[in-house]
């Protein structure tokens, strides 16, 4: 049944005028941003310019508001999603509850700590705000909006839905929803009954499931079908990366590395690059990987080392990489090194397309001047991590991207929003497998005569990661809408990424603390899915290195 917000029946958890409340709080957020955003202005302006030293010396309060702004986009984006589902009829009472518990959780958060890690805490007093007045719909929302009975009442709601691919209409239309159907099957049959095995025994993901992904056009939904793709939407990838990650954060990441190459091409290559590279990467034909970390720079990737020096009509690579995904089946490595002479910045590098024979799990390289080995790691199998050392590697002359030098830094933070929206969409399907299977146990495991599912503590924890699933998936939608309607959107695919990040593992950390001792147990998946979980605050942008870059942008 619609719910429109106004009438209730009298036991109902809900708030009266729910959405007037929301439409009324909202603003004061905003204003209380605004105020936080010029408090660090002037504390980090130099001669009216922003200046990187005083931005290092401010640190904590740059993240205090990025997390503030993070919040700020969040409850705007579900107010419009909910405004969107009430427009069509569709905005339920799981929906009601859904927005009423987050913007209660969330304007409680804003005014008592926002949680940037689990030691951290944004507080308002950091950028001088506190404290902050509050109007009466946001009181009201504070007081009454996050109630164990709301709770409660979710859950029972989730309970009757379970078998509905989500808690809660996300608003997408019906060919994203068709899409989601038709991935959410083939994660169900093909991925996660063997994801546990693969992970368990550190196995390379069957390259039969990669062919059928290759067939079901995963990696080239988003390339222009001038090209060989699809020419989907970035939704369409959104909700592809959700579903498989669900299955499995490996499958779900395989479409990562076509996603970064394809852009790269897109964005910087030459008329025949595109015509060479893109057809095949959209096919699957080859497997591309990243190829950007050193053992010493990370962050900090302006400052890499590997060299690229010319030698004839070719270029030649010496240098070591690490952590990169997928190394030993590429076909293509998309490689950022230093080729412009007496530079130590970002303004020396290049990107280049070197190509790789593929290799195997026993012989991950084969190349003449390329070698390296896995690096044993926690979650996040499936592809596996390798160090890459470069010993007089020689690339093909055309192979520079864009076939110009200096260029290689700018190409690929071209790439970034894409990228980050696409790890959002992973941390979403994480973050959803992990409430699957917690509900799933929460309902078959007893104790003192009950399901745990029962209990308000047990339950309460599935309500929240219903919630903040919700508030994570439509950040990423609005981010990924944004990059389809041609909109600059690198603020708030960053956005998406640090809260999808926080989430997934809050929602990991929780579910796993709902199978008890068994959670410990590497049987049990979801000691799988804590680990994978804990990936996605370190790539594609630490949180700590996204707060920062959003922190600079809010400040334009
Ligand atoms: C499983 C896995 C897969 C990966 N896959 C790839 C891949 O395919 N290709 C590839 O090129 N790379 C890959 N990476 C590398 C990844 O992108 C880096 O690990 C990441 O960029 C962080 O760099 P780092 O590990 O060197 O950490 P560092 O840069 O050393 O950072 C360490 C810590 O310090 C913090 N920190 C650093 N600088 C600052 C600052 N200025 N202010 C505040 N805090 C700061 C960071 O946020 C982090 O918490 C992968 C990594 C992992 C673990």
């Amino acid at each position: 049944m619609a719910h429109d917000g106004q009438t209730l029946p009298a036991a109902s958890p809900l708030l009266a005028g729910l959405l007037d409340l929301t439409a009324q709080a909202l603003p004061e957020v905003e204003a209380l941003l605004h105020r936080g955003r010029e408090t660090l202005r002037t504390w980090v302006s130099v001669s009216g310019k922003v200046s990187a030293g005083a931005m290092e010396t401010h640190q904590h309060a740059a993240h205090v508001l990025s997390w503030l702004a993070t919040y700020t986009e969040a409850l705007r984006q579900m107010q419009a999603w909910a405004l969107r589902l009430q427009a069509d009829g569709k905005f339920g009472e799981t929906e009601a509850l859904i927005l009423q518990i987050a913007y209660a959780e969330y304007l409680n958060q804003i005014h008592g700590g926002i949680p940037m890690s689990q030691g951290e805490i944004a507080r308002l007093q950091d950028l001088d705000l506190s404290p902050a007045p509050c109007g009466a719909a946001a009181q009201t929302l504070m007081a009454q909006g996050n109630t164990a009975a709301a709770r409660a009442q979710l859950v029972a709601l989730m309970r009757d839905g379970r078998a509905n691919a989500t808690f809660g209409a996300t608003g997408l239309d019906e060919e994203l929803e068709m899409i989601r159907d038709q991935f959410r099957r083939f994660a169900a049959e093909q991925v996660a009954p063997f994801a546990h095995e693969w992970h368990l025994k550190d196995e390379l993901i069957p390259m039969s499931v990669i062919d059928q992904l290759a067939e079901m056009g995963v990696f080239g939904l988003t390339i222009p079908e001038a090209f060989g793709g699809f020419g989907l939407s970035k939704a369409s990838m959104v909700v592809v990366s959700e579903e498989l990650s669900r299955g499995y954060i490996g499958v779900g990441s395989l479409g990562t590395r076509s996603e970064i190459a394809a852009e790269l091409i897109l964005c910087g290559g030459t008329p025949e690059q595109k015509a060479q590279w893109l057809p095949k990467l959209a096919s699957g034909e080859i497997l591309p990987t990243a190829v950007f970390t050193e053992p010493n720079t990370g962050s900090d990737l302006g400052a890499l080392r590997t060299r690229a020096r010319r030698d004839g009509d070719d270029w030649v690579i010496s240098g070591n990489k690490t952590w990169i995904t997928h190394a030993a089946r590429t076909h293509v490595m998309t490689v950022l090194a230093r080729s412009v002479e007496g530079t130590s910045d970002y303004r020396g590098l290049s990107m280049f397309l070197a190509e790789k024979t593929p290799g195997t799990d026993e012989t991950p390289f084969v190349d003449l001047g390329l070698s390296g080995g896995e690096i044993e790691v926690l979650g996040y199998r499936g592809m596996k991590e390798y160090t890459v050392n470069f010993d007089d590697f020689r690339v093909k002359g055309e192979n520079l991207l864009g076939g110009v030098e200096g260029q290689g830094f700018k190409q690929l933070m071209q790439t970034f929003e894409s990228a980050r929206i696409q790890t959002a969409a992973r941390a979403i399907g994480v973050a959803q497998n992990a409430l699957d299977v917690a509900m799933g146990y929460a309902e078959d495991r007893k104790q003192f005569g009950k399901a745990l599912i029962e209990f308000p503590r047990v339950a309460g924890k599935l309500a929240m990661m219903a919630v903040e699933i919700m508030v994570t998936r439509q950040l990423t939608y609005f981010s990924a809408w944004q990059k389809d309607h041609d909109k600059r959107c690198d603020l708030e695919a960053g956005m998406a990424k640090l809260l999808g990040a926080r989430v997934a593992w809050a929602a990991a950390d929780n579910a796993l603390q709902i199978h008890g001792g068994n959670g410990f147990a590497l049987e049990y998946q979801i000691s799988r899915i804590l680990c994978d979980a804990r990936i996605l605050n370190i790539f594609e942008g630490a949180a700590e290195i996204q707060a920062q870059v959003i922190a600079r942008r809010l400040l334009d």
